[in-house]
């Protein structure tokens, strides 16, 4: 029988058995070695001799090398379709700006023109408003899926450079480019260092409009071009995987010397990464009169990755204004060396970018964008509405509690999340979650309403002395009388609405074995705690050192 009529009878099989027709065809690849394979009037070839299979993720379909030589992760997907949606906001944005500074100018234009000539002021009001069309560089771009998904899923993109050092992912790309049907002009396949391609575009106007960088492990390398390379108002979108070294698992020195900040570990620690790597951008981009508006940073899976927006402005919040052009340092420390509460010795972090790290508005426009997308949209869809809500609700404070660790220092029984947040709302503070760690407690209340809550807990749940140790924190904070008897009446604030409606707050492990190719050592244990969030039920309270 002729091939094509046999892929014939494969294609209406796979419809009929509501099958995607080249994966599909992959199943049955060993039965053919060459397949032709019509696409509307685009005719291809596609090698199946087990050297490629095929890969669809969003309006893409990837050739991917069956010997796994060119990186890729399909767990790595929220990621990429979180980036689609964002810089498909960001371009909104970014054209509605250039169209009203356009409008602007052509304002004026027209008080001046109307003053001469009515033809001509008619001509200007006439004036379609322009789109505005913007450029990306995929600086890491391995098998090309990233930017071929932007080409495919974003409107008004003028071109895209998908470079990448290796050559078998440069022909890759090429080949996944031609298999898009996609003009090789619209996505250049580039080979080079991704330094050099970012101090090449240092000036305008060959900046780009919007960077991604996704490398393995650390982004530190590529942040000095990138802050320098992106157009005025553009966008930056970063993934760092190093994360052992970011959280304070590895030697800190490593991580001093990839964002000149040290790490501390505790449970805030993912959050800490994002404020990290924030610093870092934010020095960086400092150094050449720019500063950065951070869009949206998530502590996602086994990685982070953020969306910031760069401008030119000398402007950096460092010391406190008195006036105009007039300014005096800002003063400190803040905090002696061991801790007012439990006399323990207080350890150096930092420095960290402490300022916000989501803009709502950006978010809400997100958000919305997602709710009227669809799951064929974006295939981790219900997720990425879960984590956009959770960032929505959270607190703008740095950081935040656990607290099973807070119970396990004073050796009580957790309390209920929803009862401990009730208590932090009757007394007139503010509380949410955390989109880096569920069971997370994000608060303005000082730490002496915290430990005053707990000791009114106590008072109602008491722990056995006898097992504490003297000395102990636990010790020397139950000590101190309650300055007020916390009021833990069910607040109506106290559940978020994410968590009423039931949306997927926190992933569940994705599959087996998921994670960085090379496997992460230590990794977090993300699960869903979609339950042990609300009650008794959260993770037990670690007991360690602490008596
Ligand atoms: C994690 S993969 C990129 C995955 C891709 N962004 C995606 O979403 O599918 C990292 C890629 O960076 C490339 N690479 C490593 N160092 C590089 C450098 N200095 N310049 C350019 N590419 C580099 C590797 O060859 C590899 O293909």
């Amino acid at each position: 029988m002729p091939l094509h009529s046999t892929l014939c009878e494969i294609a209406i099989y796979a419809k009929s058995q509501k099958k995607n027709f080249l994966k599909y065809i992959l199943a049955v690849k060993n039965c053919h070695t060459r397949l032709f394979t019509s696409v509307g009037s685009f005719e291809k070839t596609v090698k199946m001799d087990s050297e490629y299979s095929v890969i669809t993720e969003g309006k893409a379909s990837i050739l991917f090398p069956q010997n796994n030589k060119v990186f890729y992760n399909n767990v790595q997907q929220f990621n990429r379709d979180l980036s689609v949606a964002a810089i498909r906001i960001w371009s909104e944005i970014f054209s509605e700006e250039k169209q009203k500074k356009a409008q602007q100018k052509k304002d004026s234009d027209i008080k001046t023109q109307c003053n001469s000539s009515l033809t001509e002021c008619l001509h200007h009001i006439r004036q379609p408003s322009k789109t505005y069309t913007f450029t990306i560089l995929e600086a890491l771009a391995a098998s090309g899926l990233r930017s071929i998904r932007y080409a495919k899923e974003i409107s008004n993109i003028k071109y895209i450079v998908a470079n990448d050092l290796d050559l078998d992912a440069v022909n890759l790309i090429n080949r996944n480019v031609e298999y898009n049907e996609l003009s090789k002009d619209f996505v250049r396949a580039n080979q080079g260092d991704a330094c050099s391609v970012l101090y090449q575009h240092r000036n305008f106007p060959d900046r780009f409009d919007v960077i991604d960088l996704d490398p393995y492990g650390t982004a530190a390398p590529f942040i000095d071009g990138a802050v320098q390379a992106v157009e005025e108002g553009g966008l930056l979108c970063i993934t760092c995987t190093d994360l052992a070294n970011l959280t304070g698992s590895n030697y800190p020195e490593k991580c001093y010397a990839n964002y000149g900040s040290i790490p501390v570990k505790g449970e805030f620690c993912h959050e800490m990464a994002l404020r990290i790597l924030l610093h870092t951008l934010s020095t960086s981009a400092a150094k050449y009169r720019r500063h950065i508006i951070p869009l949206l940073c998530c502590s996602i899976d086994f990685y982070i990755r953020i969306f910031v927006r760069v401008v030119t402005s000398p402007v950096e919040p460092l010391a406190k204004v008195t006036g105009k052009n007039s300014f005096v340092p800002i003063t400190g420390p803040i905090v002696n060396s061991s801790c007012e509460h439990c006399e323990n010795k207080f350890h150096v972090g930092g420095p960290i970018w402490s300022h916000s790290i989501h803009d709502k508005k950006f978010v809400h426009r997100m958000l919305e964008h997602i709710k009227e997308s669809s799951k064929e949209t974006y295939q981790t869809h219900s997720r990425m509405l879960g984590m956009l809500s959770v960032v929505m609700e959270e607190l703008d404070v740095p950081l935040f509690h656990s607290l099973p660790t807070l119970a396990g220092t004073l050796h009580c029984t957790n309390p209920p999340l929803k009862i401990f947040c009730s208590a932090i709302l009757n007394k007139g503070y503010k509380v949410s979650a955390s989109h880096a760690m569920p069971g997370s407690v994000k608060t303005d209340a000082p730490m002496d309403v915290i430990w005053d809550i707990f000791r009114s807990w106590i008072q109602l749940h008491p722990v056995t002395m006898k097992n504490i140790k003297e000395n102990s924190p636990a010790r020397k904070i139950l000590a101190v009388e309650p300055s007020f008897i916390a009021d833990f009446t069910i607040h109506p604030n106290a559940e978020p609405t994410s968590r009423k409606i039931k949306l997927v707050r926190y992933q569940q492990n994705p599959e087996k074995f998921w994670g960085p190719k090379a496997r992460a050592t230590g990794k977090r244990k993300v699960k869903d705690v979609e339950n042990d969030e609300s009650t008794e039920q959260l993770p037990s309270a670690k007991k360690k050192n602490n008596n």
